[in-house]
């Protein structure tokens, strides 16, 4: 059968809000509803009839709501097969109404657990007869239309309208697909939280509202980005975001995330940070940042932890750039920014907060633990005669965070709250350091005096050696290597600090 006239929908749903329409376009169809306590009370003061499913179970709802539908006569209402001799001989047999629409909008259980509720909270949160009632008219979607999330009320709405009540088979399979998606996302969810000590060996990830990106990595290559929760900005002006914008875009939101106490800027690109820097105010961050690298800020992403303000938006006006992220825009300032209508402006939401990082790798998923250590002061071992300044202590741990954010092999350098240069991204760690000092050689960077930044150990001696000949001074590593003696005593030998973190940032 592939018309059906929908005559009868149960309707149970958490939050009410958006239902209102629904009920009365059903009820100008002349269709009967079914509802659950809550749901029926909503319905009820529309001053529209209703039948509670009491009426059917002759139950009541038990067990504070745990169990209030789960019952054979509402679920023979929407299981049984329309053009099944025997299934309608029962139907009649044991009394039992027909129910082609099905509405559900679940408990919301990520949301619980995303506040913080109780384990007893976030447990109640998990829906039992909702999700049964998804997947029953969903099964059935030969006879039975199941709206399974308060995000397809539009589309039911339209549906309605447009055909007058009636369904045809491609539209139930479509909507009954949306419950599966809907079912197994929860579930995942479910999973994922009972699951956080890993007792059970098994990874479980489920992205939403997939939007369709014009292309992936390069134009002929196809792109979609699933979020699998709230996203991290609003964007508020300019054009479609890539697959390579969201990329770094999640680069940029981890670095500054390395920034708590101070005003931050960084530019990045392909990303690595071109430039980073410190500052009083937002204007001084950017125009170090951009100090650092003229040239590959040109069409880059710029990341602030602060508001942009009038004075810092003409001042980047000029740069190119691609986007630009901070947590709030001035009026000023957004309507200087705005003047370029594809330059794309994010709020950023929230900071970075995933503990659990996950890449595709062969025919499976590699998991892990976000990075989330930052190294600071107390992580620091002076192993050297010499023990870096105070200053040099500051601009040690500055050039650690963005060493840490960066593409493995990384050498920083720094100072002053300023990203002097960087190689990243290179196969031997001397290569990166030379590339670095060629860099701030040529941007013209006095290095006299300045720190240098290890994602890891040193093996040899060599990398020491080649920053004391350009005027480095004091270098910050994790350590470990066998051959650190060497190092140590070249620093010693050569008046230069050097601490031991102990932690090695490796980031591929
Ligand atoms: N236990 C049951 O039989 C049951 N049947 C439907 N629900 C849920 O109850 C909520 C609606 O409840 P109310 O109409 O009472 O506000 C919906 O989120 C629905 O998914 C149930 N609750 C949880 O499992």
């Amino acid at each position: 059968m592939s018309e059906v006239k929908i005559k009868s929908a149960l309707i149970s749903v958490f939050y009410k809000d958006g239902l209102a329409p629904i009920v009365e376009k059903l009820d100008e169809l002349g269709v009967k509803l079914y509802s659950t306590g809550g749901t029926q009370k909503f319905i009820e003061d529309m001053n529209v009839a209703v039948t509670p499913v009491e009426d059917i179970t002759e139950y009541p709802s038990i067990f504070g709501g745990r169990v209030k539908t789960l019952h054979p006569k509402i679920f023979g209402g929407i299981l049984h097969r329309r053009d099944h001799e025997g299934d309608q001989k029962e139907k009649e047999q044991f009394e039992i109404p027909a129910i082609d629409l099905v509405i559900v909008d679940l408990y919301p259980f990520e949301e619980t657990v995303a506040s913080g509720a109780s384990e007893e909270d976030i447990i109640e949160k998990i829906d039992i007869g909702g999700i049964a009632l998804i997947r029953g008219a969903a099964k059935n979607f030969q006879d039975v239309l199941i709206v399974s999330s308060r995000n397809y009320y539009g589309d039911l709405l339209d549906l309605l309208n447009n055909k007058n009540g009636n369904t045809e088979l491609a539209d139930r399979k479509l909507f009954a697909t949306r419950a599966f998606d809907t079912s197994s996302h929860y579930d995942s969810a479910i999973f994922t939280y009972m699951n956080r000590d890993n007792s059970v060996p098994s990874f479980k990830v489920s992205g939403a509202n997939g939007k369709v990106l014009r292309y992936g990595e390069n134009p002929h290559q196809q792109g979609v980005f699933y979020e699998e929760s709230e996203s991290y900005f609003d964007q508020i002006h300019g054009k479609e975001i890539s697959y390579n914008n969201l990329v770094d875009i999640e680069a940029a939101i981890q670095l500054i995330g390395e920034f708590k106490e101070e005003t931050a800027f960084a530019i990045l690109k392909h990303n690595n940070a071109c430039g980073v820097a410190t500052g009083n105010d937002v204007k001084t961050a950017y125009q170090k940042a951009f100090a650092a690298d003229t040239i590959s800020a040109f069409g880059g992403v710029l990341i602030c932890n602060q508001e942009i303000t009038k004075e810092a938006a003409e001042e980047m006006h000029s740069l190119f750039f691609e986007i630009l992220i901070a947590p709030a825009f001035s009026d000023e300032a957004l309507t200087v920014l705005q003047q370029k209508k594809n330059r794309i402006l994010l709020v950023q939401k929230k900071s970075w907060n995933r503990e659990k990082i996950h890449k595709s790798m062969l025919n499976g998923t590699l998991v892990q633990d976000y990075d989330n250590i930052t190294d600071s002061e107390e992580h620091l071992k002076v192993v050297t005669k010499v023990a870096p300044s105070t200053e040099d202590v500051k601009s040690l741990l500055f050039a650690s965070k963005i060493c840490k954010q960066s593409k493995s092999n990384t050498i920083i350098l720094a100072k002053d709250g300023q990203l002097y240069a960087s190689g990243v991204g290179q196969t031997s760690r001397v290569d990166a350091l030379e590339q670095a000092i060629a860099k701030a050689q040529k941007f013209g960077f006095d290095l006299q005096g300045a720190v240098m930044a290890s994602d890891a150990f040193f093996p040899f001696p060599d990398c020491v050696e080649i920053a004391d000949k350009a005027g480095i001074k004091a270098v910050i590593q994790p350590g470990g290597s066998v051959k650190d003696q060497l190092s140590i005593d070249y620093c010693d030998q050569n008046g230069m600090s050097m601490v031991f973190t102990g932690t090695r940032h490796f980031k591929h």
